[in-house]
């Protein structure tokens, strides 16, 4: 096998990988999301939203959208505005549509089984591109922020809420202390699931900390970067525009 060859065999191994993840904990995302994270990811979306100042009638397209936390989010603030939520999971998209149909969005929200990756959709198209907890995931994360970019309008918005990684020493510790050592146990105890959990914090060590990701945004030909650190900087939010020129 040549490099080449070795790269993407590692590429579909990854994939494979984490849809298989996906798919086994699809039924108790939601509850151990609240749990692992002590519900601190309601008040990063909820920051989230509000930097994102949407408009009646903004459409969207929320990458890895997983349950459709985000996707419901989105679908409510923008009233009229179409919003599309794509993830490779159909476990994770058949729990996002019970919620969608229990809100009565269906009209608001199509859901697209597909590789965040390769986009099925045209230049140009939304207001926002959007990815929550799912960049980390990806083989390829700068090939995801160059899909996120084309499909946005010139002036759109590409939003990445992520895990980060703290910098603030003894903050840092603990953290990965819980991170690493307790909470692939919580996983077992209420997901019944060890493996799955363990990935986490291991798919964290190779992703980018919050001024390298920024610098991975413009890279992209993002342009007015900006990222926040969330709750001591275990999360943060990444937001860049797509410049008007660059049609
Ligand atoms: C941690 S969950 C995040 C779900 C949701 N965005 C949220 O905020 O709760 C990550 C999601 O990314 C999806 N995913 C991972 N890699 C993907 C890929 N290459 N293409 C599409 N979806 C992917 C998984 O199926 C999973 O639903």
């Amino acid at each position: 096998m040549n490099t080449s060859d070795k790269t993407k065999a590692h590429t579909e191994e990854q994939y494979d990988h984490v849809q298989s993840v996906f798919e086994s904990i699809a039924s108790k995302y939601d509850i151990m999301n609240d749990i692992l994270s002590f519900r601190r990811h309601k008040a990063w979306r909820k920051f989230t939203m509000k930097q994102m100042a949407m408009k009646p009638g903004d459409t969207a397209v929320d990458l890895c959208c997983g349950t459709c936390d985000w996707t419901l989010s989105m679908a409510e603030a923008s009233g009229t505005g179409q919003v599309i939520g794509l993830d490779f999971s159909p476990n994770m998209l058949k729990v996002g549509e019970n919620k969608v149909r229990a809100k009565h969005k269906e009209d608001q929200i199509t859901l697209v089984q597909g590789n965040a990756m390769e986009l099925p959709f045209e230049d140009n198209r939304f207001d926002y591109a959007t990815i929550g907890f799912g960049l980390r995931n990806v083989p390829d994360l700068e090939k995801v922020l160059q899909e996120m970019r084309r499909v946005v309008k010139p002036g759109g918005m590409v939003v990445c809420l992520e895990l980060s990684k703290p910098t603030w020493q003894p903050f840092k510790g603990i953290y990965y202390f819980y991170f690493q050592k307790i909470l692939p146990s919580l996983g077992k105890l209420f997901a019944k699931r060890y493996d799955q959990y363990k990935w986490l914090p291991d798919s964290l060590a190779l992703f980018p900390g919050r001024e390298e990701l920024a610098a991975i945004f413009r890279n992209v030909g993002l342009e007015h970067v900006k990222a926040y650190p969330l709750t001591g900087g275990i999360a943060a939010l990444h937001i860049g525009i797509k410049e008007n020129r660059h049609v």
